[in-house]
């Protein structure tokens, strides 16, 4: 080791670049219909409202400009307050559940669509949608020119060069394009509206496995589309079937919400844009949509389910915490989806997570529908997923956590030291675009904002130890692009789709090779491409050969100095979270000839069972940036 520090003190940057408040409002109930400020209109408060002590935010950067921070800011946000509550665009629907509580909830016509309602109905056994809406049209689907939409880039084409594997007894065919049959002809409308105009391989597969009742563990690359590729097939069949029959055993004083999908999701803000999504392509529908998560308030997302709840999308601990206070059921589920499945069946979550789907009145395997979505799935996260499958196609599009070649990856050698000079030196070459920072800690994150806000860059961050409505306003601020850094620790590492993230460096390496492939994944998106930076150093040891593996899998350049940090470095593994190498956790587990299935080998876990309960924590021992997260699964951290 000495020896590899030797050789790695020698190396430098210039050598290697060579080669609960009432003032929150959730944003899913902000008045979209409202005229949304533009950013020349925003005066310094649209920055503001931090009320903690986080020096380390955009926040800050504002208080040096306009004379500090002061009460007003609240106003600024406050000034959302008026929306609250008026502003969900389903409410005009005036739903079926408020008029039909107690009855069948699907069969009373009388509050059916209306001529200014655009939700649908579903009315003695048939779909009736919706009017269109023009304004909200524009809402959900924009324009092909607003940059808040992201377009597909020009490699889109090339994903169908991806080789795709899909396991598993009678998989169906793929289909090629998105036609009806075998597709609703309301959601192909709704897929028009936004643009989409061929399926994306992962789609191509997912919607008729799914069409057809099968279970399904998918695994594609970042940003390729897997969220359609769940919403598509459950929405279609949804629109054409109709809800479940409903068994109420509610008392008369509280409504239940009994949703036909759940979707479950690691963080808020990827439960939000998964809500949003399934809000664009439920337009006109029957199936009300409705996201839950913590750190906003519950009275006011139980509201709102009483409004009607048929596809909820949830973070665990507030699911967990609704079905508690007997607010929702899950004994009408038809498809249960866990996006990120491979986190979320990870330390943390899984006892959440069986919670849920053993320990409440969701229908067993069998009865119900479930389907994963990562872009990684390492091998033990693949064992334990059966318990929650049935007979399942597992799919990978490219080879299980690969990175997309429209990335590209520059890995820099850079001391500790000198990483904070590394990254003005990035910074002053970077292009228009938008730039994630991802560091380790969430302490890094607000030192680290706070030194580029005094270089006068536009930083804010993202973490755990944020409010929510912090953590919002930063992703807000982001988006716009009125900061145009964002720095992050792993809360923003999976699923976020932000069009224009041109640049994802890795200020620290994460410790996990898997987290890296989500990291960079945030860019280079839907067919465009996106530059990945990351700063290397004796200290990231322990991903060199995972690090090796994915550069050369994705025809990246690979530096000498890693190589040499590979030989000398015997505990650079290759492994992902599981303890697995990478070479093992390529495919469907059940076609390895060395199956786990057969031998459980426990060697690398520590001597653990395959049962759950005896699980180690290590894995996720040091410094994890996932905001409040620890060992103990009952802190709920999201
Ligand atoms: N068929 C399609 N045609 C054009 N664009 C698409 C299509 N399907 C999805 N997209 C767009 O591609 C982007 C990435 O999709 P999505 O967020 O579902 O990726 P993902 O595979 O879930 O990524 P991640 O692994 O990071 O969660 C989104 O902006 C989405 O709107």
């Amino acid at each position: 080791m000495t020896e590899l520090n030797e050789k790695m003190q020698n190396l430098s940057i210039q050598e290697s670049s060579n080669g609960g408040n009432s003032g929150y409002v959730p944003p899913h109930l902000r008045n979209g219909n409202r005229k949304s400020r533009s950013p020349e209109n925003q005066g310094p408060n649209d920055f503001g409202g931090n009320r903690g002590n986080h020096s380390g935010s955009f926040f800050g950067f504002n208080n040096q400009r306009n004379g500090g921070y002061n009460g007003n800011n609240r106003g600024g946000f406050g000034g959302n307050r008026d929306n609250y509550g008026r502003n969900n665009f389903f409410n005009n629907g005036y739903n079926k559940y408020n008029n039909n509580y107690g009855n069948n909830h699907y069969n009373n016509s009388n509050w059916g669509p209306k001529p200014a309602f655009n939700r649908g109905a579903w009315i003695d056994g048939k779909h009736v949608p919706g009017k269109h809406n023009p304004k909200l049209e524009l809402e959900l689907f924009g324009t092909a020119d607003d940059p808040k939409f992201q377009s597909s880039g020009i490699n889109f084409d090339n994903y169908d060069e991806i080789p795709v594997e899909a396991s598993g007894k009678d998989v169906p065919e793929p289909i090629t394009e998105f036609t009806s049959p075998p597709l609703d002809e309301l959601l192909m409308e709704n897929i028009k509206l936004a643009r989409f105009t061929k399926p994306t391989p992962v789609q191509k597969y997912s919607i008729p496995i799914i069409s057809k009742g099968r279970d399904l563990m998918a695994c594609a690359q970042t940003g390729s589309g897997k969220t359609g590729g769940f919403l598509f097939p459950v929405l279609s069949e949804s629109f054409k079937n109709g809800p479940n029959e409903i068994h109420h055993n509610e008392n008369y004083y509280q409504k239940k919400a009994y949703p036909t999908a759940v979707i479950l999701a690691p963080t808020r803000e990827l439960a939000t844009q998964i809500f949003d999504e399934a809000k664009k392509f439920c337009y006109r529908s029957w199936v009300k949509p409705c996201v839950v998560y913590g750190g906003a308030p519950i009275g006011n997302q139980m509201r709102e389910m009483d409004r009607g709840c048929d596809l909820l999308v949830a973070t665990p601990g507030r699911l967990s915490d609704l079905i508690d206070r007997g607010k929702v059921s899950l004994s009408n589920v038809k498809y249960l989806v866990l996006d990120e499945a491979d986190r979320m069946l990870d330390m943390g979550f899984e006892i959440q997570i069986r919670r849920i789907v053993e320990g409440s009145d969701m229908p067993p395997v069998g009865q119900r529908q479930t389907l994963m979505f990562s872009a990684t799935f390492p091998t033990d996260i693949q064992h334990l997923a059966r318990d929650f499958l049935g007979d399942y196609i597992f799919l990978s599009v490219g080879k299980v956590g690969s990175t997309s070649e429209n990335i590209t990856q520059t890995i820099l050698y850079v001391e500790n030291e000198d990483k904070k000079s590394a990254l003005l030196d990035l910074l002053a070459s970077s292009d228009e675009g938008l730039t994630l920072i991802f560091v380790e800690t969430k302490r890094m994150a607000d030192q680290l904002t706070d030194f580029l806000i005094m270089q006068n860059f536009r930083a804010t961050a993202i973490h755990g130890d944020r409010t929510q409505s912090e953590r919002e306003r930063a992703l807000a601020a982001f988006k716009s692009g009125r900061a145009n850094l964002l720095v992050a620790t792993a809360v923003a590492a999976r699923g976020l789709d932000i069009p224009n993230v041109t640049h994802v460096i890795n200020y620290d390496l994460p410790t996990d090779i898997d987290d890296y492939v989500h990291r960079i994944g945030r860019t280079g998106r839907a067919g465009n491409t996106g530059l990945a930076t990351a700063f290397f150093n004796k200290d990231n040891t322990n991903v060199v050969k995972g690090l090796i593996e994915l550069l050369t899998e994705a025809n990246q350049e690979v530096p000498d100095f890693l190589r040499t940090a590979a030989a000398f470095s015997r505990s650079g593994s290759n492994r992902s979270k599981s303890g697995f190498s990478r070479n093992n956790s390529n495919r469907d587990f059940r076609n390895s000839s060395n199956s786990w299935g057969n031998s459980r080998n426990n060697s690398s876990r520590g001597g653990n069972s395959w049962n759950s309960s005896s699980r180690s924590s290590s894995f996720r021992g040091g410094n994890d940036g996932w905001g409040n997260v620890s060992s103990n699964t009952s802190n709920s951290w999201w």
